[in-house]
């Protein structure tokens, strides 16, 4: 199993309910897709998927392991086998790139080593092989800050890539992309997950992205999933219904909408989620 959650439902701080009663199973080496509009709750659920939110009721399985019901040396562990590329990267301004992708590695890294490879980049060609990947192989030694929006989350995947999780999680990872970039990313995101045989679950403003990529995708609206469909069998009307409040579908190159998405062939990969 990739996961699993029974009737969780989240309430944040303030008292807003941003999941409820969300039921899904991903088995392991499945690649989802999460669409909906702006507040939908996509990055809280993904958020609950990286054990980094505690759901207020309902049962979670990650990995085979309940996070919460875990001692903290197993939830450590948990931890640095879900990677989650954050929708605004959390990298400090002054890091340099080599060193942020490096970071991926702190989890699983003795502290000895974490701590060295801050100071000084222990694996500079193993950062620069994953940037090279995502076309920014020769910014490896750039400051964080002088990086534009869009090169910023390309090194934010690049951290996630070096990590190498079993359970990938991605918000939102092309958002400041354009239209040619963010394609060619979310095929190498796709590729890398079929490749190792991890589990990958990637919300995506542009529906036609997601439906061209991800055999499955997932609508959530309001805290809720609203369908949960192959990507062929989602329909116009459902999109609509998904998006009835922003007024229209988001796209980011295709103008048609589909009668038919695209469901990869993927040869069975051996899978790493026991
Ligand atoms: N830390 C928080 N404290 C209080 N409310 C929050 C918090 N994080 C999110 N929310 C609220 O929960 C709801 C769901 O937010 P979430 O970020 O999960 O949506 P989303 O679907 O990812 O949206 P977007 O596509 O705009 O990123 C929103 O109404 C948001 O305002």
């Amino acid at each position: 199993m990739g996961f699993s959650l029974k009737g969780v439902g989240l309430t944040h701080a303030n008292g807003f309910r941003a999941l409820r009663d969300v039921d899904l199973r991903v088995a392991c080496g499945e690649r989802v897709a999460l669409v909906g509009a702006s507040g939908a709750g996509k990055t809280t659920l993904l958020r609950v998927l990286a054990a980094a939110l505690r759901p207020d009721t309902g049962r979670l399985s990650l990995l085979g392991t309940d996070p919460w019901d875990a001692s903290p040396a197993t939830l450590r562990r948990l931890r640095a086998r879900i990677g989650l590329v954050h929708q605004a990267p959390p990298i400090p301004p002054r890091q340099r790139v080599v060193t942020a992708v490096l970071a991926g590695r702190l989890g699983q890294w003795p502290l000895w080593k974490s701590l060295a490879s801050l100071l000084y980049p222990l694996d500079p060609e193993g950062a620069r092989h994953q940037l090279a990947r995502l076309d920014l192989g020769e910014r490896l030694y750039e400051r964080c800050d002088r990086l534009s929006g869009g090169q910023l989350q390309r090194v934010a995947l690049a951290r996630v890539l070096y990590q190498q999780p079993d359970l990938f999680l991605a918000d939102e990872p092309v958002s400041a992309m354009d239209p040619a970039l963010s394609e060619l990313t979310v095929a190498l995101l796709n590729e890398e997950a079929s490749r190792r045989g991890v589990t990958l679950v990637a919300s995506l403003h542009a529906v036609d992205l997601a439906l061209r990529h991800f055999p499955r995708v997932i609508g959530v609206k309001e805290g809720q999933v609203l369908f949960d469909l192959p990507a062929g069998q989602v329909r116009e009307a459902q999109l609509r219904e998904l998006y009835a409040a922003e007024g229209s579908v988001p796209m980011a190159g295709l103008a048609v909408l589909p009668d038919a998405g695209q469901p990869a062939a993927a040869a069975p990969p051996p899978l790493r989620c026991a």
